[in-house]
């Protein structure tokens, strides 16, 4: 079972919202760490990763798109703290039994109405 986890990075492979969220329950469920995953521990653990990720970018100034001086190990950490931001954020979003992606697209719907090409 532990198995199902490894997962080879396969760079086409367009992963889904739903397979995180899977995932991450399953990853829960084989812990017997479901009990701790409450909407507010979630939430918490969820911006003491954003704080791990601001941390990478603190006192650098200003960074140029794509990270052309980076080191591949600086790239890899930001890789990290991202995936980390995400799958806190898609975990919450699954114990509180919200669609996160169909959310998202209305909310990509809601703001193009507030704010139109044109205006
Ligand atoms: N109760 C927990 C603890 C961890 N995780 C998962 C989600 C995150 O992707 C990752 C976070 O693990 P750590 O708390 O070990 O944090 P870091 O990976 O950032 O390690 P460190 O803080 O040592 O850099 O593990 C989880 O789902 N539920």
């Amino acid at each position: 079972m532990e198995n199902s986890y490894e997962c080879p990075r396969k760079p086409n492979k367009d992963v889904s919202l739903q397979e995180l969220r899977d995932r991450l329950a399953e990853f829960a469920e084989a812990r017997g760490w479901d009990q701790y995953h409450s909407p507010r521990n979630l939430l918490l653990a969820l911006v003491g990763e954003v704080g791990e990720l601001s941390e990478i970018f603190q006192w650098k100034g200003e960074v140029a798109r794509g990270l052309p001086n980076w080191t591949s190990a600086d790239k890899e950490h930001l890789e990290e703290e991202l995936s980390d931001v995400l799958l806190y954020l898609v975990r919450l979003a699954d114990v509180c039994g919200l669609d996160l992606g169909q959310a998202a697209l209305t909310k990509i719907v809601k703001n193009s109405r507030k704010y139109p090409v044109n205006k």
